[in-house]
């Protein structure tokens, strides 16, 4: 298989809570998060640009509260959002530090990003903490924004706020990093024969058909939240890879244009001179 063309300076990194925690439990995947520091570390010592868009903050906040059900009400989701949240941020505060990395925490709301002033607020912020060489970690700021809580996802969710921030800071490439390796014609964990997509270049009514919802009770959109989040690249004209997040040195592989996961890009990639 051909390689793929993924040269990419500004990148948008988005982990999902299925990669986080070990599945079935609300143990840390403390394996996957020293990896994902180590990785991104080292890319922003390339001289890249990383943002990472993290989910966590629930499936951290009930393991530290001894929960073993997803909180059901909206509040009690929110309640632990907030508890894991503080506990999420400072576990990747410590890993980071071990290679002289400084992050910081994002929280943001869709209406920040449809405001026009909020926009150009957050996009200023992403800016200068890019400039001051912080790897901003990004996540829905739950205890406003409950869209995506109740599993009715209009907007709101981490797949589609990281498409929104790719949008906004104009990033080369999004990397969605789930615990499948990528989109496939139906849901391999009821379908033994679903296939894999290599490659999708345009998402239509069919496509979105074959997703189906999120793979462990701490995963939250599923596949159709990611599919709406490629829709957004899409017609952005930016470029999205789905890939299995559970060794995050995959990140290499995706870099340097391996075959590996869902690359979902335009037809025609348009560029400041027409259409290449
Ligand atoms: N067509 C499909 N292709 C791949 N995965 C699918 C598909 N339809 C549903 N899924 C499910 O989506 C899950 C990933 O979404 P989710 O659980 O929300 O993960 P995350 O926490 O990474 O956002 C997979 O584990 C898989 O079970
Ligand atoms: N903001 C919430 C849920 C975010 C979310 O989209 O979850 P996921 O489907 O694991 O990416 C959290 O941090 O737990």
């Amino acid at each position: 298989m051909n390689k793929r063309d993924l040269e990419a300076k500004r990148i948008v990194i988005k982990i999902g809570t299925s990669s986080l925690l070990y599945q079935n439990t609300s143990q840390l995947n403390l394996r996957a998060i020293e990896r994902l520091a180590f990785v991104l570390s080292d890319l922003k010592n390339q001289g890249k640009e990383v943002v990472l868009v993290s989910s966590g903050a629930i499936g951290v906040g009930m393991g530290k509260l001894g929960l073993t059900k997803r909180p059901e009400t909206i509040p009690a989701q929110q309640a632990v959002a907030s508890v894991g949240q503080g506990e999420l941020l400072g576990i990747y505060e410590r890993e980071f530090q071990n290679y002289g990395k400084s992050v910081a925490q994002m929280l943001l709301t869709r209406d920040v990003l449809v405001y026009p002033q909020s926009k150009k607020n957050v996009f200023n912020a992403f800016q200068e903490l890019l400039k001051l060489n912080v790897i901003p970690i990004v996540n829905e700021n739950d205890t406003v924004s409950v869209d995506e809580l109740d599993h009715k996802t209009k907007f709101g969710d981490n797949d589609q706020l990281s498409a929104v921030v790719a949008d906004l800071i104009n990033a080369d490439l999004l990397i969605m990093l789930s615990d499948i390796d990528g989109f496939y014609s139906s849901n391999p964990l009821t379908d033994p024969n679903a296939e894999l997509y290599h490659t999708v270049t345009s998402i239509d009514s069919s496509i979105i058909q074959s997703a189906g919802g999120r793979g462990t009770k701490f995963g939250t959109g599923g596949m159709v939240t990611k599919l709406k989040a490629a829709k957004r690249i899409l017609s952005n004209n930016q470029k999205m890879v789905l890939a299995n997040g559970e060794n995050p040195r995959i990140i290499y592989n995706i870099l340097a244009g391996e075959p590996v996961g869902t690359l979902f890009e335009p037809k025609q990639v348009a560029t400041k001179e027409g259409l290449a």
